[in-house]
């Protein structure tokens, strides 16, 4: 896999971000380029997801500059910084969808809220959204707790495409998967990557993600970004974690099966 573009659309520098006493980045620095597939990994508790919402402006970080398209986000007026924001999608990993509303009311509303459709033409759009993502028609008439999390979790897509994106952010999406209906969302993720030109960070867990889907792997550690590169250079990272983590029985078997799908 190569790296799309030498674009920074995301760039982070000297990144500080703490809770009382407890310092959870410090001078944390991490581009993203447009196009790529970025990978961000580390062991639970290292920042992955509080970095994720210090980019998408959901949290005001202590110190450091957030740069999204060459602006810096803290510093913008409200006005810029939401019509920004509007340019990225994002799929949490908990509460992703409302339980109270169907399918196709879940992603109409982002575009009722934020795009300002009435709810006519946002029910068409999201009918559209879901198909995208591989949902078929009936599936929109549904309730969350109706569906698979597989399929909850391409609704959840859908709706952090809605607005037509430029990046998207995704935090554990295959999360509570099992290996078919992950390793499908894996393959969905490249599909709408190249066919939507999306720039993707990536929060995970899954090797078998890693290996399958991203360009570059970021490796949180020691409150900052340890490493981040194409997969093979973190891997002979010479750092505990990393060892543990792509050396371990999952590490080997996720590379082991990455083989035997390019030989195919
Ligand atoms: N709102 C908050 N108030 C206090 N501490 C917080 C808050 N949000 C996050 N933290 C702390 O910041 C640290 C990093 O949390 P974060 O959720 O980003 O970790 P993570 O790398 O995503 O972990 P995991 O892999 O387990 O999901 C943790 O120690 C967490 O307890």
């Amino acid at each position: 896999m190569v790296i799309h573009s030498e674009t920074a659309v995301i760039k982070v520098q000297q990144l500080v971000n703490r809770f009382g006493s407890h310092v959870v980045h410090e001078q944390l620095n991490l581009s993203v380029y447009h196009g790529e597939i970025l990978g961000v990994v580390g062991g639970s508790g290292t920042g992955k997801s509080v970095l994720l919402r210090s980019i998408v402006g959901l949290r005001q970080p202590n110190e450091g500059t957030v740069e999204l398209f060459g602006h810096n986000l803290p510093a913008l007026s409200d006005a810029k910084r939401s019509q920004l924001q509007k340019r990225m999608g994002v799929l949490f990993q908990k509460g992703a969808l409302y339980s109270s509303l169907t399918l196709k009311e879940n992603v109409a509303l982002a575009l009722i809220e934020q795009a300002g459709l009435s709810r006519q033409d946002a029910t068409a759009l999201a009918m559209v959204k879901l198909a995208l993502v591989g949902l078929p028609a009936a599936s929109g008439d549904k309730y969350p707790a109706e569906l698979s999390g597989g399929m909850i979790k391409r609704a959840a897509l859908a709706r952090a495409l809605a607005l037509e994106p430029d990046i998207l952010f995704l935090d554990e999406p295959t999360a509570g998967l099992d290996p078919i209906a992950a390793a499908a969302f894996d393959r969905l993720l490249l599909t709408l990557r190249d066919a939507l030109d999306l720039t993707v960070f990536l929060v995970t867990h899954d090797l078998d993600t890693l290996y399958a889907c991203c360009d570059r792997v970021a490796v949180l550690s020691q409150k900052r970004v340890l490493v981040a590169d194409r997969l093979a250079v973190v891997a002979a990272t010479d750092d505990e974690w990393v060892r543990d983590y792509f050396h371990g029985p999952r590490g080997r078997a996720a590379q082991q099966a990455a083989d035997t799908l390019a030989q195919e």
